[in-house]
């Protein structure tokens, strides 16, 4: 049975489905790569009129485009649920956060500043501009099908930057949704170019990575995938963003809130069933409140006890759900952690909680920095001192104190160490798809009599 008579009857607007690549404004079906080379061309003479256009103008387009998909946003999480398997609230929430890129963004267009620097040549006057990078060429993942390409596609815009997306192979048909909105808000043809790719994918990147027309490739996805596109893109020294792998510590001190920790780490732990990348990895309790956080941790199954007794069903954890289908895991909680655990080094991307019990605040921090990545980490602690001695030692991009959600397209998202670099979101996302250009002017001299 075709994939279209699953999902179509489900949508509220069919013409949002659609299965084939969006290039130059129309969906089209790939032939043997061409499609994907045109793409490429067809953003680059795109650009030439796109970069001209006033920021304002693009600030309206985004913004239409923002409340296009806020006005589809039931079939566009019907489409998450439907392809990527999360669970409708889930999905609906990660379309609110999917357009609240192209909002912020329509906002930030219109405010890329430069600067006037005081020169240290006399006569010289000093003034920089921003400029658009170019073709970008931007890849992401599947865990959000639709708030990662829009956290790249909204800045690109903003910045008057036209882009080939490889959406990717799991989970297209949100992204190419996506793409139908942006044809009704008038972006312009050929701006916004969309590639599906299942089996030529490290084909695709590496043209991406490769072609001299592409000026900037923003990658989210695996540490790994992320270090061969950095190796691909230096033949062309192209400007890179990679938002990489997390392995988040959260760390429970003994003056903290444990209710709200306890809420804090069942948010972060399991947010999209563990599989984001700033989801909590390892769960750091200090030796005072460890068996009563453990305790604590424990509540969650009790409210489903409840709910069991009241016609729910679910099963205790660790251990698959089979009778569900092989990608069906419970919500588990392991104790009793040591740091040569695999989970200790490794993003688990999974609904499983590991507790650790640690002594002093030098060594849980000591314990967290071990990762090789540092993307995401969290505490919760109630002295204020503290707060800012451990937030400054974590060696993470993000740290949330006494909250497990930290997620904001206002707030800056990025990595450091294995992680990657590049900030997304933010008064800061814009700057990773401009370029500063800076301009002298001589002779500058003294009022003349
Ligand atoms: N830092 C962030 O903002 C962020 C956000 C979401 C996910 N992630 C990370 O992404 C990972 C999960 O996603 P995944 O399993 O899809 O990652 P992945 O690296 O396997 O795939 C990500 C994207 O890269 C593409 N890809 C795979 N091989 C490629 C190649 N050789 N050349 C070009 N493209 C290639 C995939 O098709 C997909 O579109 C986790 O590690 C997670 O932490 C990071
Ligand atoms: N969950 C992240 C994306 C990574 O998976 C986010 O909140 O932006």
């Amino acid at each position: 049975m075709p994939l279209s008579s699953h999902i179509v009857p489900k949508l509220k607007d069919p013409s949002l489905f659609h299965e084939a690549a969006f290039i130059n404004g129309q969906f089209v079906k790939a032939k043997d790569g061409k499609t994907f080379d045109d793409s490429i061309n067809i953003a680059r003479d795109a650009l030439k009129s796109f970069r001209k256009t006033l920021p304002r103008e693009r600030a309206r387009m985004l913004r239409k485009w923002y409340e296009l998909i806020m006005e589809n946003q039931e079939d566009l999480a019907t489409l998450i649920t439907r392809e990527n398997g999360k669970p409708l609230a889930d999905a609906r929430s990660e379309v609110a956060y999917a357009a609240a890129f192209f909002e912020w963004f329509s906002e930030e267009a219109p405010r890329i500043y430069g600067d006037s620097i005081p020169a240290s040549v006399r006569g010289n006057r000093v003034v920089t501009v921003k400029q658009p990078v170019g073709v970008c060429g931007l890849i992401t993942p599947w865990n959000f099908p639709a708030a990662m390409i829009t956290r790249k596609i909204g800045p690109a815009l903003a910045a008057g930057c036209t882009v080939v997306a490889k959406a990717p192979g799991e989970t297209p048909l949100t992204s190419l949704a996506i793409a139908e909105l942006a044809s009704r808000a008038g972006i312009p043809k050929g701006v916004v170019n969309i590639v599906t790719a299942l089996k030529n994918t490290p084909e695709i990147g590496r043209e991406l990575c490769t072609n001299p027309i592409i000026k900037k490739v923003s990658f989210t996805g695996s540490t790994s995938v992320g270090k061969l596109l950095m190796q691909q893109c230096s033949s062309t020294l192209k400007k890179l963003s990679l938002e990489l792998g997390g392995n988040a510590p959260f760390i429970v001190f003994d003056d903290a809130d444990l209710d709200k920790a306890v809420a804090g780490a069942i948010i972060s732990k399991f947010r999209s069933s563990g599989q984001t990348c700033v989801c909590t990895n390892r769960i750091y309790v200090q030796d005072a409140v460890y068996s009563e956080f453990q305790r604590e941790s424990f509540k969650f199954q009790t409210h489903v006890e409840d709910a069991l007794k009241k016609g729910a069903t679910v099963l205790t954890g660790g251990k698959g759900l089979g009778h569900l289908g092989p990608n069906f895991y419970e919500p588990t909680v392991i104790t009793n952690m040591t740091s040569d655990m695999r989970i200790h080094r490794e993003e688990t991307f999974g609904p499983v909680a590991a507790l650790f019990r640690f002594k002093s605040e030098k060594e849980v921090v000591n314990l967290a920095n071990e990762a090789e990545v540092g993307l995401a980490g969290y505490f919760f602690s109630s002295d204020i001192a503290r707060i800012w001695r451990v937030a400054e030692a974590l060696e993470v991009g993000m740290v949330g104190v006494n909250t497990g959600l930290i997620s904001d397209a206002a707030s800056p998202f990025g990595g450091v160490k294995e992680s990657g670099f590049g900030r997304e979101g933010s008064k800061y996302g814009i700057d990773e798809y401009t370029i500063i250009k800076s301009i002298t002017f001589g002779g500058v001299d003294d009022l003349q009599e």
